[in-house]
């Protein structure tokens, strides 16, 4: 008889191959959302302020993953490795508590996910921290105004796994056949694990980016978001027991350089005629 740690095992297997998503169950997101609103409802003049915000009200939108549309998207950003971009402070908040239990919430299915696809349990987990400053990647307190077109744009996330809260229905999610599905509301202690860029890279294809859009709402929606990276140095190249290695090496850092790079250029991260993502697949020259 199977034991119910090797079930689970078997589950997210399961659910992050065929589905590209899986649903955990964790400490309550608490009053969060209090403090995201509160954030979301100070005057544009404070929030121009800090490096951290962005969103089309302070002339800094969301990039148009797809390449055309216009995302309604509006975000306090928050990581403990350089965010301070320009000098600025990043958020005028006190985040840390919340990044601890995300940290905390992210080392477990690190090891989940290493365990169930035969890697050394520790194999991810040691690599999405630093023992000094705690977890790689990005905190978003993500607010929606009820009625634009587009909230974010198709994509996958550059990094190696996301897991993401919801108030309001609005994230669909694309299965490995192609159809969009709606991601569930779960309450307050249920969160939606997805797969970024590192991770299909790292399993050789063999897990995909979960390519995911916020559509239209009509109402004011929020989320928490939190992207898991690895270290910078780490070289993102597919591990052996996934045969053949169809992705080219490259460190963590030049990912999302690059990533970031070409939005800037205007260059999209998706795209619409394939409806695929474009950067999951980059071809690099050299790792670094
Ligand atoms: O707000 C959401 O549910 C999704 C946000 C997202 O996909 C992102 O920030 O990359
Ligand atoms: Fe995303």
């Amino acid at each position: 008889m199977l034991c119910a740690r090797k079930l689970c095992l078997a589950s997210l297997r399961r659910g992050l191959v065929e589905d590209g998503f899986v649903c955990v169950r964790s400490e309550s997101i608490g009053d969060a959302y209090s403090v995201l609103k509160a954030a979301h409802a100070l005057p544009l003049a404070v929030k121009e302020r800090f490096s951290g915000y962005g969103g089309s009200d302070a002339g800094k939108p969301e990039p148009a993953y797809d390449g055309g549309s216009t995302a309604s998207a509006r975000s306090w950003d928050f990581s403990r490795h350089a965010l301070a971009l320009g000098g600025k402070p990043a958020t005028p908040l006190d985040l840390d508590d919340l990044f601890d239990r995300q940290d905390a919430l992210g080392e477990s299915i690190a090891v989940g996910i290493a365990e169930a696809f035969g890697l050394p349990p520790r194999y991810l987990a040691d690599l999405i921290r630093s023992s000094e400053r705690g977890g790689f990647g990005i905190m978003r307190l993500m607010a929606y105004p009820a009625g634009a077109d587009v909230g974010i744009a198709p994509h996958t996330d550059f990094e190696c796994f996301t897991v993401m809260h919801q108030d309001a229905p609005g994230l669909e999610l694309m299965r490995r056949d192609g159809t969009w599905v709606s991601a569930p509301l779960l309450g307050d202690d249920g969160f939606i694990v997805i797969v970024g860029d590192v991770l299909e890279r790292l399993t050789n294809g063999h897990l995909k980016a979960t390519p995911h859009r916020v559509v239209e709402c009509d109402r004011d929606r929020h989320s928490i978001i939190r992207f898991h990276a690895l270290r910078p140095d780490a070289i993102v190249a597919p591990l052996p027991h996934f045969g053949e290695p169809v992705y080219t090496p490259v460190s963590m850092a030049k990912h999302m350089r690059t990533t970031l790079t070409n939005l800037k250029l205007g260059k999209p991260a998706w795209d619409p005629v394939s409806n695929a993502s474009l950067t999951a697949t980059y071809v690099y020259d050299s790792p670094r």
